[in-house]
């Protein structure tokens, strides 16, 4: 397994390009089932979530071609007339359930695998199920796999999540799109990948509106047609990539950079003592003067703060001045990186959903292991400011949601480097 070794110290100077986003193309890569035309997404992210998600489509009966080093994906499912999602595929990746409402709304029924729990929670399906069975389907769990069926076709419903679910929506919008009459889906989540989706939908000729509010209504059509659809910048990744010069020092711009998709992130970079500037290319970020100050935090579904970006901001405040508070909300075990920041030298207690991180002056180098795709990131941003060497373990969770991650660490003068171990 390969690892990744980062030399602490030193300001960090330069521009980072900002991919499209993992989890906008890990919905809109399902969405290609909806239609028999092709659909083409631009600015597609290089990252193994989306090689998985290309197998998944590709079992399916899909075509994919990865074109332009990857940055374009060609898909077309003419062709794709198996319903069934193996469990083989779907365990390495959650989002793989995505295909669940696509392929009812398609053949009228659908045998997906569960995809079990992951290191941050349990993760269960019952919003996505209850979505799907309003709008008509009769849903069964046999052998570890959902067998889905709407002998009569989809019919539109009115729908209220118990929880703003990322996932049950994007499920619910997508099956919602060939659904029989008006769906109205309250609760809905409003993060930016959902209007992404929508705003994708829509160029097949879905009719949605609502979308980024808390009602989504959704009439559906007979039909889908083709569209090229460029992916929206990856919040998360430029939430990580700002992260890098508030801890090491240095101003980094981030290019493709919107303030609109990180508003309560900005919010506290800017408590904290970040500067965070509009630029023509995107954003540019400083410390302001030398000390980071303590804040807490609380994550919360969108415009709150990304619990995507826990992880990282927990590494931030290891070296703030004062203690800050940082309340996770939506997973209940997502501070596995504590234990790894511990090992660096941070003060650290986490009780329940709260994790009390008291600054340090300075983190230490040292061995720690990646334990979730976040956890991992945090771990080198801990690193880049610390004294001496951190070797991080088990990078492989990196490589789901980073592209070309030593890569664009260098460019902004980190002393970084993978380590391969073939063994
Ligand atoms: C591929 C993708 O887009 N992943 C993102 C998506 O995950 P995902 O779509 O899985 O996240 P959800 O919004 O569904 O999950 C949030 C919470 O709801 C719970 N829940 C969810 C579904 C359900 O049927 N029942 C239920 O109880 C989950 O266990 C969790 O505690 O949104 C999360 C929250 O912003 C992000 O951290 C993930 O990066
Ligand atoms: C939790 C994440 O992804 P997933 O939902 O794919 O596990 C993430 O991107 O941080």
């Amino acid at each position: 397994m390969d690892s990744i070794v980062v030399t602490g110290g030193g300001a960090l100077n330069g521009q980072i390009p900002i991919a499209g986003a993992k989890n906008a193309c890990l919905t809109l890569m399902p969405a290609t089932l909806l239609s028999e035309e092709p659909l083409t997404l631009t600015n597609a992210p290089r990252l193994s979530d989306i090689k998985t998600m290309t197998a998944l489509l590709e079992s399916l009966g899909a075509e994919v071609s990865a074109l332009a080093d990857g940055s374009v994906i060609a898909m077309s499912s003419h062709e794709a007339n198996n319903p069934v999602a193996d469990y083989e595929i779907v365990r390495k990746m959650r989002a793989s359930n995505l295909v669940l409402g696509p392929l009812l709304a398609r053949h009228g029924h659908a045998v997906v695998s569960m995809p079990g729990g992951c290191a941050i929670g349990a993760r269960p399906m019952d919003l996505h199920i209850h979505g799907l069975e309003a709008l008509g389907a009769e849903i069964e769990l046999k052998e570890g796999y959902l067998h889905a069926k709407a002998a009569k076709g989809l019919k539109g419903a009115q729908i209220e999540l118990r929880f703003a679910s990322v996932g049950a929506t994007e499920n619910i919008l997508m099956a919602a799109t060939l659904a029989k009459g008006t769906t109205v889906l309250k609760n809905a989540a409003r993060e930016p990948e959902i209007i992404d989706l929508a705003t994708c939908l829509r160029a097949m000729g879905a009719q949605i509106e609502g979308d980024g509010t808390e009602t989504i209504t959704i009439q559906g059509v007979d039909r889908l047609h083709g569209a090229t659809h460029p992916v929206l910048p990856d919040r998360i990744e430029l939430g990580t990539y700002m992260l890098a010069p508030a801890i090491a020092g240095g101003e980094v711009e981030l290019l493709g950079g919107r303030i609109d998709l990180l508003t309560s992130f900005c919010e506290k970079l800017d408590e904290a003592g970040i500067s965070v500037t509009e630029t023509d290319k995107g954003l540019k970020v400083a410390r302001r003067n030398g000390q980071i100050k303590a804040v807490n935090v609380r994550t919360e579904v969108f415009p709150g703060f990304p619990t995507d970006l826990q992880a990282q901001m927990m590494a931030l405040l290891c070296t703030a001045d004062g203690v800050s508070v940082l309340e996770e909300t939506i997973f209940e075990n997502r501070f596995m990186h504590a234990p790894e920041l511990v090992r660096m030298g941070a003060q650290i207690d986490v009780q329940g959903g709260h994790a009390t991180v008291t600054g340090v002056e300075r983190l230490k180098g040292a061995q720690v292991m990646a334990t979730d795709l976040r956890a991992s990131v945090s771990l080198i941003l801990a690193g880049l400011a610390a004294e001496g060497e951190t070797v991080v373990s088990r990078v492989y969770h990196l490589d789901r949601g980073y592209e070309h991650v030593v890569r664009k660490f260098q460019g902004i003068g980190a002393k970084i480097e993978r380590i391969k171990n073939n063994g």
